[in-house]
């Protein structure tokens, strides 16, 4: 009986898995095609989810843009894109971009700046962000201003920057590194979550607009990544938390999380969470079951107070 269940279920096992292959090859085959000499521009390539996205689309063969505040970070990054194996079959060293998202003049010298050196873009991947902890009865407006700046103002500017040219060549492809938070609302992170329910708002309503000019949309909701977003966090009264939090250090590698945005992207997704499951079940449940939701988030609000005295 063994033997005859074994003959029958290994071909069938290696004919499944030869299947599986087949189709991922063909995956990143399309995935290849698409973003192979693509200009792709990445905001916060200096760290994190950005530089580690910069390393998958340059292997993937893009022209990169490299975008972020830290010149000297921006150029070690180039150099060593520049320098790295894919580079010896392609020739496109990154070029590099330094401005601050919450400055909306330099995101247009940006833009313009861009434009003016490749003509064109193809894929815009607006991933700078930052994160807050704090109670919003102790958190001063200006915090809240900062993250929005940040996370949606510059977003938006500068997609609305270099959208028109998009709609012009009747090509482009805009993404927006959201968050599960911009899903579901934790407590103490009223700002952060605020800002990535906006990102989801604003690319929703952009995709249905610029579809019609074949101009593509990807909002992607990542659950936590090992990353410097929590040190990186503007805390109640604006200064830096500088803590790595448990969360975070225990989240997915960031260069798998890059790798999973390239498929995205190759694979004209729409909509992307990339979160484990009781993330993902807490987003259904918010639809589904709101006062069960809210209670364990109020649940959850009393224990962080009790344990980090907010
Ligand atoms: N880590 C996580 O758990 C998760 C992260 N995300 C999202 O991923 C994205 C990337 O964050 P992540 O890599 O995790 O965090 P990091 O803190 O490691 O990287 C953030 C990047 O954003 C840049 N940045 C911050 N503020 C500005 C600004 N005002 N102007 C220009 N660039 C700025 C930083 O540049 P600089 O070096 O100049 O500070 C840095 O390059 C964010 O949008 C975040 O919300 C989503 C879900 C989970
Ligand atoms: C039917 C059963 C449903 C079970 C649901 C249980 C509810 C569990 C709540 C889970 C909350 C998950 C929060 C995840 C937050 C997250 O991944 O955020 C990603 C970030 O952006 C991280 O930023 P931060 O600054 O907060 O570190």
């Amino acid at each position: 009986m063994d033997l005859i269940t074994s003959t029958a279920t290994l071909p069938l096992l290696f004919g499944c898995v030869g299947v599986f292959g087949l189709l991922k090859l063909l995956q990143w085959l399309r995935t290849r095609a698409y973003v192979r000499d693509a200009v792709v521009v990445i905001t916060g390539a200096t760290s994190g989810l950005g530089r580690e996205c910069a390393r998958a689309f340059s292997a993937a063969g893009a022209r990169l843009v490299l975008c972020g505040r830290n010149a000297e970070a921006l150029e070690e990054l180039s150099r060593e894109l520049a320098a790295s194996p894919a580079a010896k079959v392609q020739t496109h060293k990154p070029h590099t971009v330094t401005f601050d998202l919450a400055d909306p003049g330099a995101i247009v010298g940006a833009a313009a700046e861009i434009l003016r050196c490749f003509g064109h873009v193809d894929v815009l991947i607006n991933n700078a962000g930052i994160s807050y902890r704090g109670a919003v009865v102790d958190t001063s407006l200006d915090v809240d201003k900062r993250v929005m700046e940040t996370n949606y103002f510059g977003p938006v500017a500068l997609t609305k920057a270099l959208l028109p040219s998009m709609i012009r060549r009747r090509q482009g492809h805009i993404v927006a590194i959201s968050s599960i938070q911009g899903r579901i609302s934790i407590p103490f992170r009223s700002a952060y979550a605020a800002s990535k329910h906006a990102t989801q708002a604003f690319f929703d309503c952009l995709r249905a607009e610029v579809e019609q000019h074949g101009v593509e949309v990807t909002v992607i909701s990542p659950g936590y990544i090992h990353t410097h977003l929590s040190l990186n966090a503007l805390t109640a009264d604006g200064s830096k938390y500088g803590v790595m939090d448990e969360s975070t250090a225990q989240g997915r590698s960031p260069a798998e999380v890059a790798r999973d945005v390239l498929a995205a992207v190759g694979q004209r997704k729409k909509d992307v969470v990339l979160a484990g499951l009781a993330p993902s079940l807490a987003v259904y449940l918010r639809t589904l079951a709101p006062g069960l939701f809210f209670s364990l988030m109020a649940s959850r609000a009393r224990k962080e107070r009790k344990s980090k005295h907010c």
